[in-house]
C-alpha cells in the first residue's frame, strides 16, 4: 500500500432488483453503471446493492447462485476495465464448490484486478438467510489504490466488533452493500453514523429499493464521513447517488481525538 489519492468520486447504484432474475438483474445494473460512468463528473468508484443478481430469492438459491461467483466476477471485472474504475460489485449468491451457498461481496480495481472478496459473516433470520445460506468464516480488508477498506454487508453494521476489528486492521473505509427494508430506516442511519464516528472512518453504504414478495426496500443509500457526517443521501426511489469523498480526513479525525490511543483493551471483556 502506498500513498492514496486525496478525493475520490463515488457512485452508488440504488437498483431495483427483480426477485430470482439474475439475467434481468446484470442488464438493468449495467445500464445504470454506464449511465454512472457517462456523468459530468466521471466516478473513481461504482457500488452495487447485496444479492443483486437473485434478490433474496432464497427458496429457489440453489439452483439460481451463481457457480463460484463466475458470470458476475467476469461481468464485474470486464466492467472495471472497459472505464477504469473500482467497482464495489454488491455482493452476490455464490454456489461454491463445496456446494453451499454464500452472500458474497466481490471488489474490483480499475485494472479489473479481484481487490478482495467476502461472504457475509452474519446471517439474518428476518429474512431467514440461516436456513439457506452458509456463513463466511473471516473478516477481509482490501487494498484499493492504497486505501485499505474493510467488508461489510447489510446486517453486520449491527455487530460493532466487526468494523473495529477492521478498524483496527487499518481500514478507512467501510464499505456495506445492503437490502436493509422498512421499518428500520431509524436503525439503518443510527448505525452507519455510529460505525463512521466510533470508527472514524469513512461508511458508505448501498441500499436497494423496490420489494420482494415480504419486504419493501427503502433506499436511501448512505456516504457518512469520519466525523459522522452525511456527504449524500438517497431517497427512496431508484437513482445513483453520488458523492466526493476526501480520503486524508479519515488521518485528521484520528489525529483530533486520539480514540485508537485511547483504548483500553486491557479492560475489555470482547
Ligand atoms: N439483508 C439484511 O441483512 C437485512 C438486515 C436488516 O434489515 C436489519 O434490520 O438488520
Amino acid at each position: 500500500m502506498g500513498a492514496y489519492p486525496e478525493f475520490w468520486n463515488l457512485a452508488l447504484i440504488q437498483a431495483d432488483l427483480a426477485l430470482g432474475e439474475p439475467v434481468l438483474n446484470r442488464v438493468r445494473l449495467e445500464a445504470l453503471m454506464e449511465k454512472a460512468v457517462a456523468a459530468a463528473v466521471k466516478p473513481d468508484l461504482i457500488m452495487l446493492p447485496e444479492m443483486w443478481n437473485t434478490a433474496y430469492a432464497l427458496e429457489r438459491i440453489q439452483e439460481l447462485a451463481d457457480p463460484e461467483a463466475q458470470i458476475s466476477r467476469g461481468w464485474l471485472s470486464a466492467f472495471a476495465t472497459k472505464h477504469g474504475v473500482h467497482v464495489v460489485g454488491g455482493s452476490v449468491a455464490e454456489r461454491g464448490k463445496d456446494g453451499l451457498i454464500r452472500n458474497t461481496l466481490l471488489i474490483y480495481d480499475r485494472q479489473g484486478r479481484e481487490a478482495g472478496r467476502y461472504s457475509k459473516i452474519h446471517l439474518f433470520r428476518l429474512m431467514q438467510e440461516e436456513k439457506h445460506l452458509t456463513e463466511g468464516v473471516e473478516t477481509v480488508t482490501f487494498d484499493l489504490e492504497g486505501l485499505l477498506c474493510g467488508a461489510s454487508i447489510c446486517y453486520d453494521i449491527r455487530f460493532p466488533e466487526l468494523s473495529r476489528t477492521l478498524a483496527l486492521a487499518g481500514a478507512k473505509l467501510l464499505f456495506v452493500p445492503a437490502e436493509w427494508p422498512h421499518p428500520r430506516l431509524h436503525h439503518w442511519r443510527t448505525l452507519l453514523q455510529a460505525r463512521a464516528i466510533e470508527n472514524q472512518m469513512y461508511v458508505v453504504a448501498c441500499n436497494r429499493v423496490g420489494a420482494d414478495n415480504d419486504n419493501c426496500f427503502f433506499g436511501h443509500s448512505l456516504i457518512v464521513d469520519p466525523w459522522g457526517e452525511v456527504v449524500s443521501e438517497g431517497g427512496k426511489e431508484e437513482e445513483i447517488v453520488t458523492g466526493r469523498i476526501r480520503l486524508p480526513l479519515v488521518d485528521e479525525v484520528r489525529k483530533r481525538i486520539p480514540v485508537f490511543e485511547d483504548r483500553r483493551p486491557d479492560l475489555y471483556r470482547i
